[in-house]
C-alpha cells in the first residue's frame, strides 16, 4: 500500500522515529512522542501492508472475522470514536453499540468478546497449522485457555498486540501457536505449493529478561519441533558459550531465536545475527524489559529486528515508521503499567490490548488500569500499582504472618509444615541472606537449595532441574525466579522478604496457582511492615488475612474475621 504523508508529518515521523524509544514512564522524550503523534495522527492516518500479508486492506478489528459499525483505526474530525461515549459489545459475531453509563468526557471504545472466534473449544478452531495441532494433541494440550483463543486469531491477522492475563495462563503458548503456525517446520503449507517463497533467515526474535526463562521458552518450543528440528530454535542467553551460540546460528540457520536482551544485542552488534527480515518480534515480560537495567540493548534490538538492511534511515521513500512497521510486535506480561501501554502505541502499528475475552484498541485505553469487564480507569494514584490490578489466578490464597526476623526461618518451616507444601518456593530480597536462609532450613531437615544471578548458567540449570524433579523441597531465591518461572507442582510461594511493589508480589505470587492449580502466598513480616501488607491488599484487590501457625496448623486470626470464630485452613 503505497504510504502519503506530508511534509510535516514526514519530518516529524523521522524525528520520532529518532529519538531513543526506550524513554518510557513518565519521562519526557515519549511523552513528546505521543502527544506528537496524537497531533499528526500519524498512527490513526497511516496504514501500512506487510508483504506477506495475503488479506489486501487495512488492518483493523473488522479483519478479525467481525463486521464491526466502527472502524477502530480512524480517528478523524467526522469519526469521533475517540471523543464521544461509544461501547461496542460483540454477542456471537454480531456487534451492537452500547450506551455508556460513563462521564461525557470518558474515553469508551472497547470490544467485549462474549462468544466466537475467541470461545474456542479446541485448537483446531483457531486456524493453526495441522502439523501444531498434531503435536499439542502429541503434549496433551487439547483446550486453549481464554487468552491463548483470544490471541491466537489476534496474532493470526497480523496486528501488533500487547497481551495481558494472569499468571499462569498461557501466555507463551498464547504468542507461540500463531508464530509458529507461520515460521518453521510447523508452518502451515503455501497453497500455490510456491517453495520460492520459503525462507531461510531469522523469522522470529522473542526477548526475555533472564536466562532461565528464555531457556523455558526454548524448551516449550523443542517440545512442539519435535527432535528432529529442535535446532530450528536457538537461545541467544547470556551466560553461555557466545562463541557456539554464534556457530550455531550459522550451521542450523534457526527460524527463531529466543534470548536475553543483552546476548542478543551484543551478537547483533558484531554483524552474527541477521534479522531486518525478521517477522516477529516478541517482548516477553515486557515491563521488565523496559526497565532502565536494559535501556540500550532493547534501542538496539527494537531498531534492528524486522527493519530491512540497506534502508536508509532518513529520507528513503518508505518513512521510518513504514520500515519499522513491517515487523509484528508482540508484547507480553501479567502486569501491564501504561507504561507499557504508551510505549507500545509508539512502536506498534494501530496495536490492540489482548485480554482473556476482550481485544481492545491501545489508543483507546485511558491512563490507569484496564479492568477485564472496561476500560473503566480505576483511581488510584501510582501508575505501577495500577499495572498489578488482576495479574493474579483468583484461585490463590494470600496470608500474611507477623514475626521477628530471627524467627523468620522458623516460621517458614512451620509454614510448609502446616500447609504440607511439596513446593516451595520462599523469596528474599538480597543474595547474602539465600545461602543462610537454605544452611538453616537444611538444619531443620527441609531439602532447600539456593539460585541466584551470582551462580553460573550451569550451577543455576542444574539448580533449577533439581527443584522441578522435585529433588529438593524449598527454592529460596531473589527477583531472579519471580518473573515467568514455570514450576507447575509449585504449591506454596513465601515471602521471607516483603516486595518491593504490588507488581513484585505479583509476579512472586503467580509462581503458584498456576493454570487453576491450588496455591498459596504466605508473606512472613515484622510487624511495623504490615501496613505495608495492607497498602498491597489495597492495591492488588485481594484479601492478604493475617494468620499463625500453631501446632502444624495455619490458623487465621480473629480480627481478619469480621468476629467469626478463629478458623483453621486446610
Ligand atoms: N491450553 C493449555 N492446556 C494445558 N496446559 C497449558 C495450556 N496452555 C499453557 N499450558 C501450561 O500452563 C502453564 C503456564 O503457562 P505459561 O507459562 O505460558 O503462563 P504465563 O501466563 O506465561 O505465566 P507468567 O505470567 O507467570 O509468565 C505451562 O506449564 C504451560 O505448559
Amino acid at each position: 500500500m503505497e504510504l502519503i504523508i506530508g511534509k510535516t508529518q514526514r519530518s516529524m515521523v523521522t524525528l520520532v522515529s529518532a529519538r531513543l524509544f526506550l524513554y518510557v514512564g513518565d519521562s519526557l522524550p515519549l511523552r513528546k512522542l505521543s502527544s506528537l503523534s496524537s497531533i499528526t495522527g500519524i498512527h490513526n492516518s497511516v496504514r501500512f501492508q506487510r508483504s506477506n500479508d495475503s488479506n489486501s486492506g487495512p488492518l483493523t478489528l473488522a479483519s478479525l472475522g467481525f463486521k464491526p459499525k466502527v472502524e477502530t483505526t480512524k480517528r478523524n474530525k467526522s469519526n469521533k470514536l475517540g471523543q464521544v461515549n461509544v461501547a461496542v459489545e460483540i454477542s456471537k459475531t454480531k456487534i451492537k453499540p452500547v450506551k455508556s453509563s460513563g462521564s461525557k468526557n470518558e474515553v469508551k471504545k472497547f470490544l467485549e468478546i462474549e462468544a466466537a472466534p475467541f470461545a474456542a473449544k479446541t485448537f483446531s478452531e483457531l486456524d493453526l497449522s495441522p502439523l501444531i495441532i498434531e503435536r499439542l494433541e502429541r503434549e496433551g494440550f487439547t483446550v486453549p485457555t481464554d487468552v491463548q483463543s483470544t490471541a491466537i486469531p489476534t496474532i493470526t491477522k497480523n496486528h501488533d498486540v500487547v497481551i495481558q492475563s494472569y499468571t499462569g495462563s498461557g501466555k507463551t503458548l498464547a504468542y507461540l501457536l500463531p508464530i509458529l503456525s507461520e515460521v518453521g517446520p510447523l508452518k502451515k503449507k503455501i497453497s500455490n505449493g510456491d517453495e520460492s517463497e520459503k525462507k531461510t533467515g531469522i523469522e522470529a526474535v522473542i526477548v526475555a529478561p533472564s536466562r532461565e526463562l528464555g531457556m523455558q521458552i526454548v524448551r516449550e518450543v523443542e517440545k512442539l519441533f519435535g527432535p528432529y528440528d529442535k535446532k530450528k530454535v536457538q537461545q541467544l542467553v547470556g551466560g553461555a558459550n557466545r562463541s557456539r551460540q554464534e556457530e550455531a546460528l550459522k550451521k542450523n540457520k534457526p527460524a527463531i531465536v529466543v534470548g536475553t536482551p543483552g546476548r542478543i544485542a551484543e551478537i547483533s552488534a558484531a554483524g552474527k545475527l541477521h534479522t531486518h527480515g525478521c517477522r516477529f518480534l516478541v517482548l516477553d515480560e515486557v515491563d521488565e524489559l523496559l526497565s532502565f537495567n536494559f535501556r540500550e540493548d532493547m534501542h538496539r534490538i527494537l531498531e534492528h529486528v524486522g527493519r530491512r538492511s540497506g534502508a536508509d534511515t532518513s529520507s528513503s521513500s518508505k518513512s521510518a515508521l513504514a520500515r519499522w512497521a513491517e515487523r509484528q510486535i508482540i508484547m507480553v506480561s501479567a502486569t501491564v503499567p501504561f507504561s507499557v501501554i504508551r510505549a507500545a502505541r509508539s512502536w506498534g502499528r494501530d496495536p490492540l490490548l489482548v485480554r482473556a475475552k476482550s481485544v481492545v484498541p491501545l489508543e483507546s485505553v485511558p491512563p490507569g488500569p484496564v479492568s477485564s469487564s472496561s476500560t473503566t480507569c480505576v483511581s488510584t494514584s501510582n501508575s505501577m500499582t495500577q499495572g498489578a490490578i488482576e495479574s493474579l489466578p483468583p484461585v490463590l490464597k494470600h496470608y500474611y504472618c507477623v514475626t521477628k526476623p530471627q524467627h523468620k526461618v522458623d516460621t517458614l518451616r512451620r509454614c510448609v509444615h502446616a500447609l504440607n507444601a511439596k513446593c516451595v518456593i520462599a523469596f528474599m530480597n538480597h543474595n547474602k541472606q539465600l545461602k543462610d536462609v537454605v544452611f538453616k532450613l537444611e538444619a531443620r531437615g527441609l531439602k532447600a537449595v539456593e539460585l541466584h544471578g551470582d551462580l553460573s548458567k550451569l550451577a543455576r540449570s542444574t539448580t533449577l532441574k533439581k527443584f522441578k524433579d522435585g529433588e529438593v523441597r524449598v527454592l529460596v531465591t531473589n527477583e531472579l525466579s519471580a518473573r515467568g518461572l514455570d514450576v507447575s507442582e509449585c504449591d506454596l510461594v513465601v515471602n521471607l522478604d516483603l516486595p518491593t511493589d504490588s507488581i513484585h508480589y505479583a509476579h512472586r505470587a503467580g509462581r503458584t496457582g498456576r493454570l487453576g492449580r491450588k496455591g498459596t502466598v504466605v508473606t512472613i513480616c515484622e510487624e511495623p511492615e504490615v501496613f505495608v501488607v495492607k497498602k498491597l491488599q489495597r492495591q492488588l484487590g485481594i484479601p492478604i488475612c493475617a494468620c499463625v501457625f500453631t501446632e502444624g496448623k495455619l490458623i487465621v486470626s480473629k480480627e481478619e474475621q469480621d468476629h467469626e470464630p478463629e478458623q483453621e485452613v486446610e
